[in-house]
């Protein structure tokens, strides 16, 4: 629960227009968590009431104190899936949202706003910083909840952000009627479920299909195809900001995965290489990554929205520098090439 006192300071602060966070709290490569950690719920609310969204749907700004200080409660603390990820892909949204002007060119309408910031928001609820695969070879609890239907994190994350609005005082969508209620809470679960890699690379051939020929609102797949893109761009959003900021991101994944791989080792299981700090090559791993995942959907985004075709040029300039290292690192041959260290 979140005590009263953080809530009524948190409503207290007149969170006001976005630039109190940054002049730049709307540009494509601002970087959500240069802004310091304890005004990010403020920020977060800022962005809510920014989008129009606190008046449209006539949200008690209690209440999403309240929700806000619920969520940042229901991550834990791995390296990289904690709050500050949420935060930011819950920024990147309001960036699409802003700068595409989704709303006002009528690709997306308020409740589709509405349910893609709080979906970015909840994405990652209670990620513990292991994939799906290993809550399956880990017989974890939520395996055995979820994995007949798949995405077991996935599932779990909706789950948890149910859990949070039936929570008293922190239902910002109490004051919908029925039918918009039923219809957020079912696109947010879209929106979430999104955001597990296998269902994005099964709907790849749709997404280019949908690009080419252009996006046409009337049709209710291609809503759906739309929703699913913009979580993964904002999902991915860290790849597209400056060098360094997304070097530094790369590294807290890694962190992870090296971590999940030495437990699968503990297990007994080989870990796959991208696992391994054995036997990982970074600078490779991550070409693969952004040739394979990351470049497609920007390239789709920039497709059908020329605006974002900066963001899709800024990843292609990571990409460049991460090509930079293998061939440094490399020629180098330097032993601890396959370790961490190569991002220092
Ligand atoms: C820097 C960076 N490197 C990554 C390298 C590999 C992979 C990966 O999952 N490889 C598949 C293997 C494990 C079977 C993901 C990476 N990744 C993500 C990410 C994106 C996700 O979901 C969407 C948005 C749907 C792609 C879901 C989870 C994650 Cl960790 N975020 N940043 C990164
Ligand atoms: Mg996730
Ligand atoms: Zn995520």
């Amino acid at each position: 629960q979140v005590s009263r006192e953080e809530t009524d300071q948190l409503c207290a602060e007149n969170t006001g227009s976005v630039a109190r966070y940054s002049s730049s709290f709307t540009a494509w490569e601002y970087f959500p968590r240069d802004l310091e950690e304890r005004r990010w719920p403020a920020a977060v609310l800022a962005m809510y009431e920014d989008l129009g969204l606190v008046h449209r749907f006539g949200i008690e700004r209690s209440t999403l104190a309240r929700f806000v200080l619920m969520v940042r409660k229901g991550y834990r603390d791995p390296p990289y899936h904690n709050f500050s990820h949420a935060y930011s892909v819950a920024h990147f949204a309001y960036l699409m949202l802003k700068n595409l002007q989704l709303v006002e060119s009528r690709c997306l309408d308020d409740l589709e706003s509405l349910s893609l910031l709080t979906a970015c928001l909840c994405h990652d609820l209670d990620h513990r910083g292991t994939t799906n695969s290993f809550q399956v070879a880990s017989r974890s609890v939520l395996a055995s909840l979820y994995s007949s239907e798949g995405s077991v994190m996935e599932q779990h994350h909706f789950a948890q952000s149910v859990c949070i609005l039936n929570t008293d005082g922190c239902n910002i969508l109490s004051e919908l009627p029925p039918k918009d209620y039923t219809q957020c809470l079912d696109m947010v679960r879209g929106m979430i479920l999104a955001t597990d890699l296998s269902r994005h690379l099964s709907i790849m051939t749709e997404l280019e299909a949908m690009a080419s020929g252009g996006y046409r609102s009337c049709e209710p797949r291609h809503r759906r195809l739309l929703h699913s893109l913009l979580m993964t761009a904002a999902d991915l959003s860290d790849q597209t900001k400056r060098w360094l900021s997304s070097k530094k991101a790369a590294k807290l994944v890694y962190r992870e995965f090296f971590s999940q791989g030495d437990m699968e080792k503990q297990m007994g299981n080989d870990p796959s290489e991208m696992m391994d700090r054995e036997r990982a090559f970074i600078p490779k791993l991550q070409i693969q990554f952004l040739d394979d995942i990351a470049l497609p959907v920007y390239s789709l985004m920039g497709s059908l929205f020329p605006a974002c075709e900066e963001v899709y040029a800024q990843t292609k300039a990571n990409r460049r520098c991460w090509q930079r290292m293998a061939d440094i690192c490399s020629r180098r041959n330097a032993t601890n090439v396959q370790s961490i260290d190569v991002f220092d």
